[in-house]
């Protein structure tokens, strides 16, 4: 047994709770059950834990690995890019950064008045790498549906990939229903074989989107970027928005413009550090 030290820094994106560990100078090998005590421990609880590793390449501010609470690996984290790229334009005094995450380059920039932009890459609607357990015709038809079969609770989501996997369901009042009890079942369908990041969206005008979301591996979270993102591109594809929205989440708002001349999704919001803090976690897995 030993009980490594692993130094983090407390930041949310809109409440979406984030544990940045830079590594990019120690040799610390993170495992998904050190991951977890760091979660269960008392002030270093988080939605996502943003780990910074040494850059691949020139030009890159660093490779990162994206936490959930739960231990599993995710390749996008929204809320959690704008904290990291936050951090990175203070230790360089520049104005932009840049990183390689699972799911490719992530680029992000000062957008002004304390807000960061980060550059999520295209959607991918692709069944396979969303993905999906089998082909759908239409993925915005899914056939998954939950409640009595003749009257269902919800159905018919529409899914995508920004980096992570994606259900939006669409409905007329996100208050009208219990994420926390439908969240699980929803994340964890057979039709999900990673399984899925769940949304409850509704539209509320051309330009506007209300948003809540079950988190894959981390559970009901104030704000999820990326869902931000697919909610609002699933949106602009259905024709229900334009292809720049507002999507207000209970911790607050995102700007997201799905941008025509390259289909990259552009989301635009706040960060914050709260404190920085260590903890020592007991692990049976040596440090390298
Ligand atoms: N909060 C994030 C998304 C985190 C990853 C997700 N739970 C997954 O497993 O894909 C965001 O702001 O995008």
């Amino acid at each position: 047994m030993n009980a490594p030290t692993i130094r983090y820094k407390k930041m949310n994106g809109l409440g979406n709770e984030i544990l940045v560990v830079d590594l990019r100078a120690d040799r610390l090998a993170l495992t998904p059950e050190m991951v977890r005590a760091v979660a269960a421990a008392p002030r270093s609880g988080f939605d996502q834990m943003m780990v910074l590793l040494p850059p691949r390449a020139q030009g890159i501010d660093a490779t990162v690995r994206i936490y959930n609470n739960d231990g599993s690996l995710s390749g996008a984290c929204g809320n959690g890019a704008r904290c990291i790229a936050a951090l990175v334009m203070q230790e360089t005094g520049g104005s932009a950064a840049t990183f390689e995450t699972a799911a490719g380059l992530l680029n992000a920039w000062d957008a002004g008045d304390g807000l960061i932009t980060v550059d999520m890459g295209p959607p991918d609607f692709n069944w396979e790498t969303i993905p999906l357990a089998e082909e759908f015709r239409d993925t915005r038809a899914i056939e998954l549906q939950i409640g009595p079969i003749d009257a269902p609770i919800l159905h018919s989501p529409s899914a995508l990939s920004m980096g992570n996997p994606h259900a939006i369901f669409w409905v007329d009042d996100v208050e009208a229903y219990d994420l926390s009890k439908i969240g699980p079942l929803l994340e964890n369908h057979p039709v999900f074989p990673e399984r899925a990041n769940i949304s409850l969206a509704q539209v509320t005008s051309r330009e506007a989107i209300t948003l809540k979301v079950w988190e894959r591996g981390a559970g009901l979270t104030r704000a999820c970027g990326s869902a931000a993102c697919a909610a609002a591109v699933a949106a602009a594809r259905k024709k229900l928005t334009e292809r720049a929205v507002t999507v207000t989440l209970p911790g607050g708002p995102l700007r997201i413009d799905w941008r025509e001349s390259d289909d990259h999704v552009l989301m635009t919001g706040p960060w914050e550090l709260e404190y920085e803090g260590a903890v020592s976690v007991e692990t049976a897995a040596p440090a390298a």
